[in-house]
């Protein structure tokens, strides 16, 4: 495998990086879903594939429900048929069963936890995995506009708003649905006057409940945004402490960290003395709507229209009556978050993949690496053309260098041949070849690039330089590394090759270069793409790799993309860009005696 995806790759590992907007886990999203049927129904069709484990939690969310709705039933039945008329092994015999249906309730719901989230996790998996797909087919232009903080962000948090939804939320909503549907048909068959008095009191209830626990609610987002200030002041802080010391600017800091310090205290003393009073009011609350039920209660046995078994029955089932009506109002905001988090999952999984023909005739042959840019015409997503009407030409085994100001269009020339960007007119031929009409993975196995920003993966040294070649042995890697001169500075790490390196630190610039250099080395690619690194490594790194990457361009048609022009003078074609044109082309002597723009650039490097 050729190094070639190497910017794709790191373009995705630094999704971890930082977080961008999108949805938290649990956060209750105020977003709005746009196509909730369509989007319901994709969510169906990763659920359906396992019908069975669906079915057991229907089945079990009915059951639980049902032996909860039967509990308070049957304690009714036991106060009226044994304990007034003392009848003490009845009292016996209904404990058994009122013990069997507890357990049962809770077996069931048991059941239900445990398929419902196998059925989630199972879903979710394969959400992730299609999305992880996703991002590997995809173009790298849709990468340039998409934050990588996003795209994390909808392969975790969203993913999780759907996987809490589907674990918890569906089957609440389910079970709440039968609750609340089988009190009442409970409390009717027992007496329908009580009913009507529990239908207005406790909805009535909930409601004043709600009421109040919204104004607490307003703290608590207050203390969470005063949170985030505090989090953001200190990573920002600390990011750029180096810059606050070199100024000597602590003691402001300082002073703005106190103010946005005490102001969260100040708002955070308020929601939690206020969260806990929430507990209180609402047992106050559900405790009136007991006192009027079991007032009218009372008034009903006095005049014997029910019995004290029924009002202890109704006493019970205006709690379970309560319970979903509170819920079902949050269950349907989850349910909209998730809708929508999956909706961020769908929009990804909408994007067209990279356009492919298949044709693995060619794949076994190796090029020559003639290339050609014929007429090509190209622009990025904003219509300022970067490369306007390009030919040039590279015989097998050349080496180009391409110079000119920031911006020119070095670069692009580079994405365009890896066809990491599609033309929009022109031809570019390799042996004489479109490459639209070549396999992408065939093109990039031709194609070796060693670029600026060298990355790394985090894994051993080995396996960095196998990512060239994935069936090279040890020490067809070593070699590699050895043309690469990265053999010396290896062997002085710890571990030599087994030196476990992360993307993100280890080993500095420079030895990351010699790696990517290594990997190339392995791939033995017939074009060759060096963008020399700009950053500044010391002269002996440097040294290094010019001579590392001396050897590698033996035999390779190569494309150098110089900064330094030193180092490219003996480059056979040096074509010289400006705004999207070659302005200048020829060796390093022609051009010199010319006399025009790459005269000019030469001298001002020489002074
Ligand atoms: N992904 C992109 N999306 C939109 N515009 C881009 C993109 N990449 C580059 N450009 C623009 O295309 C033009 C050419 O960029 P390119 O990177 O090819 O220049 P370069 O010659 O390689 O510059 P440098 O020497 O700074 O690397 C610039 O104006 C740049 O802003």
């Amino acid at each position: 495998m050729s190094n070639i995806k190497n910017k794709a790759s790191a373009n995705l590992s630094q999704i971890g990086l930082n977080q961008g907007p999108g949805s938290r886990p649990g956060e209750i999203a105020k977003v709005r879903s746009k196509n909730v049927k369509e989007t319901i129904r994709r969510i169906w069709s990763y659920l359906k594939v396992q019908r069975l484990h669906l079915l057991i939690v229907f089945i079990s969310t009915i059951l639980s429900t049902c032996f909860t709705l039967l509990s308070p039933y049957l304690i009714g039945k036991t106060i009226d048929n044994y304990i007034v008329v003392q009848q003490f092994d009845g009292v016996l015999k209904m404990g058994g069963i009122l013990f069997i249906v507890y357990v049962s309730g809770a077996l069931f719901t048991w059941i239900q936890q445990f398929f419902a989230a196998s059925l989630s996790q199972h879903t979710v998996r394969d959400m992730r995995q299609d999305l992880f797909e996703k991002y590997q087919g995809l173009p790298i232009k849709f990468f340039d506009k998409s934050t990588h903080g996003d795209l994390m962000s909808r392969t975790t948090n969203d993913i999780a708003n759907v996987s809490n939804t589907l674990n918890q939320t569906v089957v609440q909503l389910i079970s709440s649905i039968f609750m609340l549907a089988g009190s009442v048909v409970m409390m009717l068959s027992l007496s329908i006057r009580m009913t009507l008095i529990t239908i207005f009191i406790v909805p009535t209830v909930a409601y004043i409940t709600k009421k109040i626990t919204t104004y607490t609610k307003k703290y608590f987002s207050e203390q969470q945004s005063h949170l985030g200030s505090v989090n953001g002041f200190v990573q920002e802080n600390i990011t750029g402490l180096k810059v606050t010391k070199a100024f000597g600017r602590e003691a402001v800091s300082l002073d703005e960290f106190r103010v946005i310090n005490e102001k969260l205290r100040a708002v955070g003393v308020k929601a939690q003395s206020l969260s806990g009073s929430m507990g209180p009011i609402m047992n106050t609350m559900r405790n009136l709507s007991f006192v009027v039920i079991a007032v009218f209660g009372g008034i009903f046995a006095y005049h014997e229209i029910i019995t004290i078994g029924i009002i202890v029955s109704f006493l019970n089932y205006s709690n379970q009556f309560s319970q979903p009506i509170n819920q079902l109002a949050n269950q349907y905001n989850l349910l909209q978050s998730a809708i929508a988090g999956a909706e961020r999952v769908f929009e990804v999984l909408d994007q067209p993949s990279e356009e492919n023909i298949e044709k693995k005739t060619d794949v076994d042959k190796k090029i020559k690496g003639e290339v050609n840019f014929d007429k090509v015409y190209f622009h990025y997503e904003t219509d300022v053309a970067v490369l306007k009407n390009l030919s040039l030409h590279a015989k097998p085994g050349e080496m180009v260098a391409l110079v000119g100001p920031t911006g020119a269009g070095k670069t692009t020339i580079i994405n365009l041949l890896t066809r990491f960007y599609e033309i929009q007119s022109g031809k570019i031929l390799i042996d004489g070849k479109d490459i639209r009409q070549m396999d992408k993975d065939y093109l990039r196995q031709q194609i070796g690039l060693v670029l600026q920003d060298a990355y790394v993966f985090s894994g051993t040294i080995m396996d960095n330089i196998r990512y060239g070649r994935l069936d090279a042995t040890d020490q067809e890697v070593e070699e590699a590394a050895k043309l690469a001169n990265a053999h010396s500075f290896i062997q002085k790490l710890p571990k030599g090759y087994e030196t476990y390196i992360t993307s993100d630190g280890s080993i500095s610039q420079g030895q990351r270069q010699l790696l990517t250099i290594a990997r190339a080395v392995l791939a033995n690619p017939s074009i060759l793409i060096l963008d020399e690194a700009t950053s500044s490594v010391d002269t002996r790194t440097e040294r290094h790799i010019q001579e590392a990457m001396k050897s590698l361009m033996k035999g390779r048609t190569s494309f150098v993309i110089a900064h330094r022009l030193s180092t490219i003078q003996e480059a056979d074609t040096i074509l010289v860009l400006d705004n999207g044109e070659i302005i200048e082309s020829g060796s390093h002597k022609e051009l010199v005696i010319k006399n025009g723009f790459y005269q000019k650039l030469y001298e001002n490097q020489l002074a």
